[in-house]
């Protein structure tokens, strides 16, 4: 699965310490993520991340690209619901395309346990359907 990990600043430690603690079911997975965010979990985990732009120069609107074309299946976004962002509309825009795109999305530790320990027993194989049905080149 293609996974796609984000947190704003107020979340970063606590991004890094979800990813140390799950960093054995996410290593079996292709990580995507926002540039600080990217940066900070490679430098205290062994994980390959595939670095977009930071979130404000335009690494969610990369995510939210990724999303349209169907390259990615589940979205860990820690968001800092305290503090105003800068990129605000960028921050709206992917989490509405992760809903348009019906993509599974965590924008809390809470549910980003959830959807991990719920990749990890199979629940989001449905997703593997999905692409493969729209990756199917169409007999017309
Ligand atoms: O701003 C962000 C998400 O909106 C995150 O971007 P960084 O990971 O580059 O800090």
């Amino acid at each position: 699965m293609r996974i796609a990990l984000i947190a704003h600043d107020k979340k970063k430690d606590l991004m890094v310490r979800l990813a140390t603690a799950y960093e054995p079911i996410l290593q079996q997975h292709e990580l995507f993520a926002t540039g600080a965010t990217g940066q900070r979990i490679m430098d205290a985990t062994d994980l390959r991340i595939e670095k977009m732009k930071s979130g404000p120069l335009g690494g969610d609107q990369q995510i939210g690209a990724l999303i349209s074309e169907n390259k990615i299946d589940l979205v860990i976004f820690l968001r800092d619901p305290l503090t105003a962002q800068p990129h605000e509309p960028d921050v709206n825009a992917l989490i509405r395309l992760s809903d348009v795109y019906e993509i599974p999305l965590a924008t809390n530790i809470g549910t980003a346990e959830m959807l991990l320990r719920g990749l990890q027993a199979g629940f989001l194989d449905w997703r593997k359907t999905i692409v493969e049905l729209k990756e199917r080149p169409m007999n017309l």
